[in-house]
Parts: structure tokens; sequence; C-alpha cells
């Protein structure tokens, strides 16, 4: 089977490339490799191999948002199979789908190549979005946004504390966060949450790099999970996070879930988004937008 890499130079805070160059030399069988030049690239090279005559195995070396862009490319193709080989820094597709621990796993597989459907979720917010394992709106958004942002996380990414930008905006955060009022309809019932710390829609059970947020979510059930948290303290809300690891968080009365094929979120004021880890710019004041499952899906390698 025709077999692509595409590899963005850019994930796991630039050490992609290293690990591929290592990569590299354990592969013993033919394949191509294409590089993402930019964001969103990595879904333009994989569109352009869907007039391909024979099945393809694409292979996203990176993490999370390389697999989210390679996946907008082959959604709806069939003949595109995707894999992964782990190379960013949270790595939640490979908790949820699967990941090649290997080049031996990547020629096992095309000895006998297996495949399957798996769901991709999709929102409109005047342009389409996708996410594959979840997008979310609040307080975990409002970090990745701020960390992403900051001018002096290159510069300690590069001497190995790249972590602690990360605990600094946390804190930051925590202290600074504005709650918000979250009207959610599902089929035509209204709930409204008030203090919403934040609100995620998942097709698969782990983010922000290992936590079990959902546990219920399964990949090709044609349905999402909602899961918000709202009415905690500082101090709680940090207790709770320490539970979400083993998916034990469900037990507070403060963390809600809900299940279904569409979710429309409406916050009372804008609030920063993630898909699948990374910025997605606001919500937008006061207007619903809908979450659902694409009518495109995409061809997961099988486990
Ligand atoms: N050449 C490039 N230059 C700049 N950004 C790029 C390039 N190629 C891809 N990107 C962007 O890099 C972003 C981060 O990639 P990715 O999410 O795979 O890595 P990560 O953040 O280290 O891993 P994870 O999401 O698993 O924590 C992607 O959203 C993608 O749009």
């Amino acid at each position: 089977m025709r077999t692509i890499f595409v590899i963005n130079p850019v994930a796991g805070n630039g050490n992609s490339m290293k690990k591929w160059l290592k990569f590299k030399k354990t592969v013993h069988f033919p394949f191509e490799l294409a590089v993402s030049r930019s964001s969103g690239h990595a879904t333009v090279l994989v569109r352009e191999l869907r007039n391909s005559p024979s099945p393809v195995l694409v292979i996203g070396f990176g993490g999370d948002g390389t697999l989210r862009e390679v996946i907008e490319g082959a959604a709806g193709t069939p003949q595109l199979i995707v894999g992964s080989v782990a190379a960013g820094s949270g790595n939640d597709f490979g908790r949820g789908f699967h990941s090649f621990a290997d080049a031996e796993e990547i020629a096992a597989f095309l000895e006998n190549p297996t495949s399957s459907p798996k769901d991709l979720g999709e929102f409109i917010d005047e342009v389409p979005y996708h996410f594959v394992s979840s997008s979310g709106i609040g307080f975990d958004a409002e970090i990745s946004v701020l960390v992403n942002r900051s001018k002096v996380k290159h510069w300690l990414n590069k001497i190995g504390l790249g972590k602690l930008v990360y605990m600094v905006y946390v804190i930051t955060t925590l202290l600074r966060f504005r709650l918000f009022r979250l009207t959610v309809e599902q089929e035509g019932e209204m709930v409204e949450y008030d203090n919403v710390w934040f609100a995620t829609v998942s097709n698969q059970p782990y983010f922000g790099g290992g936590m079990k947020i959902s546990p219920h979510s399964v990949t090709d059930d044609g349905v999402l999970e909602l899961t918000v948290v709202n009415w905690l303290s500082r101090l709680k809300l940090l207790l709770v996070f320490g539970t979400v690891f083993s998916g034990k968080h469900l037990r507070f009365k403060e963390v809600h879930q809900l299940k279904g094929t569409a979710f429309s979120l409406t916050a009372d004021r804008p609030v920063y988004r993630h898909v699948d880890g990374d910025s997605a710019g606001r919500t937008p004041e006061g207007r619903s937008i809908s979450y659902t499952v694409s009518k495109s899906d995409w061809h997961s390698v099988n486990k």
C-alpha cells in the first residue's frame, strides 16, 4: 500500500523533526514524505491524495493538531486510511485512536491492512471547524491560548522548562478567570448553567494530555458527550482536576455530562475556544453554536 508520512516540524515543541530523523532509519518499506509548512498545510497536502486510484496509508507524524489537519484532508475519502506516530506534546489522539509505536508495527499493518470509519466533530462559526478528540470553551482553552502566545515559551522549551510556562498560566488563569453563563440546547430542551469554568464536547475520552474528561465517549457511535464544570471554588477546581486523570471527576455534583448527536452552546460573553487543544478564537457573545458529528467520516487504521 502506498504510504505517506505527513510531518509537522513544529510539533512536540519543535522536536518532531529530530524524532523523524531517528525514526526514518528504522523504516524498511517504501514511503513518501510530506512536510507541513504552515498551520493548515497538512490538510492541503492530504487533500491532494483524494483522487488516488488505490488506498493510501497516511501517517500523521506530530501531535493532536497535526492529526486533526490530516483527518480534515482525509474525511469523506475511504481510500485514505489515517494512522499516526505520536510526536506532539499532549498526544491524546493516540489514547483514543490508533498510534503506531514503531516502524515494525506499521510494516505489520501493511501486511494486513484493515480500517474502520470514525466520527469527526464539527461546528460552524462563520466558517466550519472540525475536531477529532474534543473542542471546548472556557478555562482550559484560555490557558492554551495564553501559553501559545507566550514570548518566553519558545526560549524556555529550548532549555527544557516548557512545563513551567504552562504551570504559571494555570495559576494566573485560575486567579483571574471570569466565570460565564452557558445555555445548552439539546433536542429542543434548554438547560442553563451559571458560574461555568469550562465546557468540552468530546468524541473520545481524553483531552489535555491524558486527562480522561469523557470516560464514556466512543469514537464511532455518531454521538458526542458534553462535559460542563460549574459552581466550583478555585481550590475545589484543583481537586477535581486531580481526579480527571482517572475519570473519577464525574462523581462531583459540579461536573455535568450530557450525551447526544447535537448540542447548541451559547455563552453570555466571548470565551476562548479550542479544537483538539489548538486555539480556535472565541465564542461570539450570545450567539448559539451547534456542535454535531460531521456527515463525512474518516477511516482509521484498526487497533
Ligand atoms: N510548519 C509549520 N509552522 C507553524 N505551525 C505549524 C506548521 N505545521 C503545522 N503547524 C501547526 O502546529 C500546530 C501544533 O501541532 P500539534 O498539535 O501537532 O503539536 P503539539 O501542540 O506539540 O502536540 P499536542 O497537540 O499533541 O499537544 C498545529 O495546530 C498546526 O496547525
